[in-house]
C-alpha cells in the first residue's frame, strides 16, 4: 500500500492509498524535530485504533518544510523498507513539466495541486488552496503549472492583528452574516471573511483576464468550503486535491519507471 505524505507549514497529513480508495487520512502538526521513530508510533497507533491493517510498500511524500524530509526518508527506510519519492527531487519526475522562471523552487504542494487537479478536471484551471499560504496554482490547457499568486493564509492574517495590535484579540475565523461589525470580534471577522472573498475573486478574474480564456476555479484545503458559503467562488471543492494529486504523481512515476 502507498503511504503518501503532504507536509505543509502548520500541518502533515498522512494517507494511506490502497490503489482504489484512501483508507484513511491523519493529520498531525507539522515539526521538524519529530524523529522518524514518534511518526511510526503516531501512526501506527492510530492505524490500530482505528482497525486499519496495512503494510505499507511504498511512499511519495511533498514537502513545503525542506528539513522535515530527513526523518520521513528514514521513516520509510527504517519501518517500511523503501525509498520515498519525493516531490520536487530530480528522481520524482512529474506527468507535465513546470514552466516558470528559471531557478524557480515552486512549492511541492503546489506542483502536486496542479497534477491532482488535471488528472481530475483537464487542463485551463485556477486551484486555490487555503493553507498557511492561500496560494493560487494555474494549470495550462496541457497541465503544466505555469504560475500563479501567493497571498497570506487566512489564520496568519488573523495571527498577525492580534500580534502587532494590543486592543485586538485571538479570534477563529467563520463567517460573519454583516459587513458591518458591531463588535471588535465582529470587525475582525468581516474583515477577514469579506476581504478573503474579495481577494480571492479579483485574483482569479484578473487571472482570467490575463490568459483571455475561461478556467476553472477549484478550491481546496480547510477553508475552502466555508469561503465557498460566502460567494459563488469555486466551480469545485475538493479538500482531497494535495493526497490525489500525490497518487497521481506516484502512479505517473511507477508506469514509466
Ligand atoms: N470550518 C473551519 N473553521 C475554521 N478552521 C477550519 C475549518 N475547517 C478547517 N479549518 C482549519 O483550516 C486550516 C487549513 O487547513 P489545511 O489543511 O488546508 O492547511 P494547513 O494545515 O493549515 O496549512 P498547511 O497545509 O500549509 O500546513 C487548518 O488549520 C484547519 O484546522
Ligand atoms: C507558498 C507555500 C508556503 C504554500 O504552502 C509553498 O508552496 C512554498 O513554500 N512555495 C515556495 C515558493 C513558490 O511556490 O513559488
Ligand atoms: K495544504
Amino acid at each position: 500500500m502507498l503511504l503518501a505524505i503532504d507536509c505543509g507549514n502548520t500541518n502533515t497529513v498522512f494517507a494511506l492509498w490502497d490503489g482504489r480508495r484512501f483508507q484513511g487520512t491523519w493529520r498531525i502538526a507539522t515539526d521538524w524535530r519529530r524523529t522518524a521513530d514518534e511518526y511510526f508510533v503516531w501512526l501506527s497507533s492510530i492505524m490500530k485504533l482505528t482497525q486499519i491493517e496495512a503494510s505499507v510498500s511504498e511512499v511519495i511524500i511533498s514537502s513545503t518544510v525542506p528539513r522535515v524530509v530527513f526523518n520521513l526518508r528514514v521513516l520509510a527506510d527504517r519501518y517500511f523498507n523503501c525509498r520515498p519519492l519525493v516531490v520536487g527531487k530530480p528522481e520524482c519526475r512529474l506527468p507535465v513539466a513546470p514552466r516558470v522562471d528559471e531557478g524557480t523552487q515552486v512549492g511541492p504542494d503546489r506542483l502536486v495541486n496542479a497534477a491532482g487537479a488535471f488528472d481530475r478536471h483537464g487542463g485551463d484551471l485556477i486551484v486555490v488552496d487555503f493553507g498557511t499560504a492561500t496560494t493560487f496554482d494555474v494549470v495550462d490547457d496541457d497541465g503544466a503549472y505555469v504560475g500563479g499568486a501567493i497571498a497570506p493564509g487566512v489564520n496568519l492574517s488573523l495571527e498577525a492583528l492580534h500580534m502587532a495590535a494590543a486592543a485586538l484579540p485571538h479570534v477563529d475565523v467563520s463567517r460573519p452574516s454583516q459587513v458591518i461589525g458591531t463588535n471588535t470580534v465582529a470587525c475582525m471577522q468581516s474583515g477577514i471573511f469579506w476581504g478573503y472573498i474579495g481577494l480571492v475573486r479579483g485574483i482569479c478574474e484578473r487571472i482570467r483576464a490575463e490568459r483571455g480564456r475561461s478556467m476553472r476555479i477549484i478550491g481546496t484545503g480547510g477553508l475552502a468550503s466555508l469561503f465557498g458559503q460566502g460567494d459563488v467562488l469555486f466551480d469545485r471543492i475538493e479538500d482531497d486535491l494535495t493526497i490525489h494529486g500525490l497518487t497521481v504523481i506516484h502512479a505517473f512515476n511507477k508506469e514509466t519507471a
